[in-house]
Parts: structure tokens; sequence; C-alpha cells
């Protein structure tokens, strides 16, 4: 029998859209995830009832959440309370909420560490709420990396892009980036022979561990424009990105490169690739996400669990406005790619 994927879902900045769409993305894969929302059980109840009265949510506690069986079957949403400081105002940000928002993560990666969770689906946080909180905080990836002490992992997005014509099906984009959240100025000095490399090795192993693919194809894009120019305009391409793909090749990794940036996301050269490897996130995700924006994914390579999320963020001017505004596509996404996922790594990895 084909077991029901347990899937933790934290409901993000509390004034944004997150709540909503986790209760709206949660509620329609019921029948095929088992799903758990990680948030204010009375906020979210009461969002519920106004999303829709049918919908139903039960309070359970983080030691139940522990003995999920993912038999089990409820016709409804699990929510482990984690209670927020402050009375929510959609739209308007408080500081005061940022801590429950990292406590709300913090319980998703403990169960998910355990394998209480298949995997954890995160809704999206305001960073600079946090940070206003008084906490330190780049962005999920950066946090989970911290929190599971891994060293290195990877944020790759990824969706389905739109047919174009006959001679063009639609294809799986997925972009994968060499940096994070870093600012423009500091990128290049983050970017070594040995973390490219290292980079390179997680794709290759979390494409044939966690998507099931046997034999990756990753085209890597150069850091300049035109890659470098043959070293008339940077040589990072000669000095680092060459040799690193060089040693990966050596290692058995499928990676070609690298290649001017603005003329490689073209349909002919991505349809035959199982991921690109940009260098910085603002060269990589406008094209990803002008191509799949609202169906796109945000995956976390690298790490001891699977983690997925949306491909936007907390959308606070519709918040503002009122329920029924925001796209919960993104979101029903990322809840089926963790669970696609999380079936991929049990039979690879066999717990
Ligand atoms: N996974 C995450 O946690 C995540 C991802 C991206 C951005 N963020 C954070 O979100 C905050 C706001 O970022 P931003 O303003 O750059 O981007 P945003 O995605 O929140 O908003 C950009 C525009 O897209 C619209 N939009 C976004 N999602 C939508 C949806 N599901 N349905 C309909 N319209 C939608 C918004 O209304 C807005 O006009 C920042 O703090 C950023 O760091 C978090
Ligand atoms: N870089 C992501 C995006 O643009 O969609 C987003 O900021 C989320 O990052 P985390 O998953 O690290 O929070």
């Amino acid at each position: 029998m084909t077991r029901t994927p347990v899937i933790a879902i934290t409901t993000g900045e509390p004034a944004g859209i997150g709540p909503e769409i986790s209760i709206r993305g949660a509620w329609e894969c019921r029948k095929t995830v088992l799903p758990v929302l990680i948030g204010d059980y009375a906020y979210l109840e009461e969002l519920a009832q106004k999303i829709d009265p049918v919908i139903v949510l039960k309070r359970i506690d983080r030691i139940h959440a522990e003995r999920l069986e993912s038999s089990h079957h409820f016709d409804g949403i699990y929510v482990v309370d984690c209670p927020l400081e402050q009375t929510v105002t959609p739209g308007k940000l408080n500081p005061a909420n940022g801590i429950t928002v990292l406590n709300s993560l913090d319980i998703a990666i403990e169960g998910a560490l355990k394998r209480n969770f298949d995997a954890i689906v995160t809704a999206p946080v305001q960073k600079s709420t946090i940070n206003d909180a008084g906490i330190p905080f780049t962005g999920h990836t950066e946090y989970l990396a911290e929190k599971t002490a891994t060293r290195q992992v990877v944020m790759m997005l990824a969706g389905p892009t739109k047919p174009m014509g006959n001679d063009i099906p639609g294809f799986a984009l997925r972009v994968a980036l060499a940096t994070t959240h870093l600012p423009i100025k500091n990128v290049s000095g983050a970017i070594t022979i040995g973390s490219l490399m290292e980079i390179l090795s997680i794709i290759d192993n979390d494409l044939k561990n966690k998507f099931g693919i046997a034999s990756p194809k990753i085209l890597v894009t150069g850091l300049n424009p035109h890659a470098g120019e043959n070293g008339y305009l940077g040589m990072e391409e000669i000095d680092v990105i060459s040799p690193a793909l060089e040693k990966a090749r050596k290692a058995g990794i499928h990676a070609c490169g690298p290649f001017p940036a603005d003329t490689l996301f073209q349909p002919r050269f991505l349809q035959n690739a199982d991921c690109i490897l940009a260098m910085y996130h603002d060269q990589g995700l406008p094209v990803l996400k002008y191509a799949t924006f609202g169906q796109g994914v945000n995956i976390t390579l690298g790490l001891p669990l699977i983690r997925t999320s949306v491909d936007h963020g907390t959308a606070l001017d519709i918040a503002e406005k009122g329920l029924g505004l925001a796209d919960h596509g993104s979101m029903i996404e990322a809840i089926n790619t963790a669970a696609l996922m999380a079936s991929h790594w049990r039979n690879n990895i066999h717990f």
C-alpha cells in the first residue's frame, strides 16, 4: 500500500497571504497528503471559517504530531498550535510576531529530522520583520542550513514552462543558484572552485535521490557578461568556474559551461537540461519566475530533510485587501513536489 506523506506546512508571516494559501493548499491536497499546518490555531480557524465553513481544522499538540499515522484517515487539516504574541492585522507587519514565525519553523525542522514529517513546505516569511524583531535572518534556506548543521545547501527553483508552439513543448525548468541571499558586491568572492564543486555535487546527488533523475545534466552560467569574453570582461570563468567544472566532470558529474547567461536561457538549450546553475539570485530567478510564476516551487537541496516553498513573497499589498485575491497555485505545487520528492527519497535511501 502506498504511504500517504505527512507534510508539515509552516504558515509564514501572519500579516501576509501565507496563512490563507496554506489553508487553501492543505485543504485541496488533503486526499493525497496528510497536511499538518504549523501556526496560530485561533487565527487559522478564524480564516478557515471565512474562506469556507466546510473546512475542518483540528488542533493537536507537538507530541500528538509525533504520533500521527499517515494511514490514519481524517478528512481535515491538523494544526500544531504555535500561538502568536499579538493580534494580526492583515497587511501590517508586527515584529512582535516575528519570533513565532521562527518557532513554527523550529517545530517543523525538529519533526522532519525525527521523520515524523516526510517533508516541510514553508509559506513566505517577511525577512525584514524577523530582523526588526532583533533576530538576524536572511531566508529559510540559510536558517534551515544553520538549524540542521548543514555546511552547504543549494537554493533551486523549479516550475513547468508553457508550450511554445508544436516545435517546443512545455518542459520542467529548474534553476539552482551558486549563491543565495547575498549582496551583489560579495558574490564574486563567495564563488570558489571548492564551493562550486560542492554545489554541483549536491545538485547531482539530490536530482538523483530526491527527483529520480538517473543521470542529471547540469548547464552552468558564467558570472560576467558574455561569460567573461575570454578574460576581457572578468576572470572568474577562467580562474574558478571552468576548473570547477573540470573537477566535477572528473568526479562523474554531467556539468557543462560556463555559458553566457543572457543566451543560455533559450528553450532549445533548456529543454534538454535537468538543471541550470546560475551564479547569483537575480541572474537566475527572474527568468524562472517569468516563465513559471504562480506554479514555481522553491526547493532547498543538500538538507537532511525535504523542504519546498512557494515562488513568491508575503504579498502584503493583497493581504491587506482581504481574502480571495491570493493565487495558491504555487502552494499546491510546493505540496505536491514535496510529496513526490519524499517518495523518491524514501525509495532511494530506504529509511
Ligand atoms: N519563501 C519565502 O519565504 C519568500 C519568497 C519570496 C519573497 N519573500 C519575502 O516576501 C517579502 C515581500 O517580497 P516582494 O514584495 O519582493 O514579493 P511578493 O512576491 O510578496 O510580491 C510581489 C508582487 O506579486 C504579487 N503576488 C505575490 N504572490 C502572489 C500570489 N500568490 N497571488 C497573487 N499575487 C501575488 C504581490 O501582490 C506583489 O504585487 C520580502 O520580505 C521577501 O523577502 C519570502
Ligand atoms: N529567494 C527566494 C525567492 O526569491 O523566491 C525567496 O527569497 C525565499 O528564500 P527562502 O526560501 O530562503 O526564504
